[in-house]
């Protein structure tokens, strides 16, 4: 994995003050309309039944927010979560253990849930299904199935990419939200807020300026409002003026659009080294050295909708937008061409 400034993974120090900064109601997870609209109903629906809120499935790139949204349901639930992921749970005994151990109404969080070994998963079926589970007790001949009743329960799965899932998996989703990249405007709400809550003196404009170069992500937004602080602190007066947060990014090799060497790599390799595309993406992973679920996962989501990049059945192309994002001639026949003969013709 890189270790990039606009990565969308969480390190180590971001941790450490998400906390702190981390949505904790409906109302301060900000952007993400659709989605707040639609589970404020349905929690809202499910406290007036007394009942346990439907199986929620959330799905999104990086950093877009959802271990904060499975919390945030929590929350409003007025209920406990309960934390763990995919890989974690290697045995049907250790979820059977996690879902005995639940009070009503309480909330197990899966992370990376597409990473459930099928065994795991087809005890997670009448779980999800019934509020119950079966279990083998002793071995050999002796051994017997018995049917544990459960708690009812809302079960909560995060993963990069739903089509990850098995198709069985998925349709035991009540609920299922899929979160998209946040626009420069609600980003900059989401600076302003951790702002705020950090103590840091950021103006309007000095979060606006780093709400466009974080790749529509509120971690990256976080994590670059607290490198623009250090700069500010050392190089400026402290404030987050426009003109700081421009200079810290231009530091972190952050560019006007958010990408940084790696993106640019990308873009350039599939023009240079593959003709502009279509290459594989195995083939472009080779070519970068990173790994094909990075690429997939973490770098390419942004570029694909921002349309620097397509994604065809024959694999990647760049896009005449890619070529004057690098400043290159775009060849004839191009995929978006209009736009560039539309550009160039301009005064
Ligand atoms: N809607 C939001 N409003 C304000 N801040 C947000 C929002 N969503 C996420 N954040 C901030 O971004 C940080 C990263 O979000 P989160 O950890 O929930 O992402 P994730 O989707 O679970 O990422 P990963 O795929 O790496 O697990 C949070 O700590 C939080 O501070
Ligand atoms: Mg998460």
């Amino acid at each position: 994995m890189t270790d990039r400034v606009i990565s969308p993974d969480a390190a180590l120090d971001d941790e450490r003050l998400e906390a702190s900064i981390r949505p904790k109601r409906l109302d301060e997870y900000l952007g993400q309309q659709p989605v707040r609209d639609q589970l404020k109903i349905f929690i809202e629906a499910a406290k007036r039944r007394g009942e346990a809120l439907d199986h929620v499935l959330i799905f999104g790139p990086p950093g877009l927010g959802k271990t904060t949204l499975s919390h945030v349901i929590a929350n409003e639930m007025g209920v406990q979560l309960r934390q763990t992921s995919g890989p974690v749970i290697e045995r049907a005994g250790d979820l059977a253990a996690l879902l005995t151990n639940l009070q009503p109404h309480d909330v197990l969080f899966v992370d990376e849930i597409h990473r459930l070994s099928p065994v795991v998963e087809e005890v997670l079926y009448p779980a999800m299904e019934d509020f119950q589970i079966d279990i083998m007790i002793g071995e050999g001949p002796a051994a017997r199935s018995i049917k544990l009743d459960l708690p009812p329960f809302t079960l909560i799965g995060a993963t990069t990419r739903a089509g990850l899932l098995t198709g069985p998996l998925r349709d035991r989703f009540g609920i299922v939200q899929r979160l998209e990249f946040y626009s420069a405007g609600e980003l900059t709400d989401i600076v302003r807020r951790s702002a705020k809550i950090l103590g840091i003196a950021c103006e309007a404009e000095g979060a606006a300026e780093i709400a466009k170069r974080s790749r529509g992500t509120p971690r990256i937004a976080n994590r670059l409002l607290r490198r623009a602080r250090d700069f500010a602190q050392v190089m400026a007066d402290g404030a987050i003026t426009r003109e700081v947060a421009d200079q810290a990014m231009g530091m972190l090799k952050v560019d006007a659009e958010g990408f940084d060497e790696l993106d640019r790599r990308l873009l350039r390799s599939i023009i240079e080294n593959f003709d502009g595309g279509p290459v594989g993406v195995e083939s472009l992973a080779a070519g970068l050295s990173e790994e094909r679920g990075t690429l997939e996962d973490v770098i390419e989501p942004y570029l694909i909708q921002q349309g620097f990049l397509i994604r065809t059945a024959r694999g990647r192309m760049a896009s005449a937008k890619a070529y004057r994002y690098l400043g290159l001639r775009t060849p004839a026949g191009r995929a978006g061409d209009l736009f560039a003969a539309e550009a160039e013709s301009g005064p």
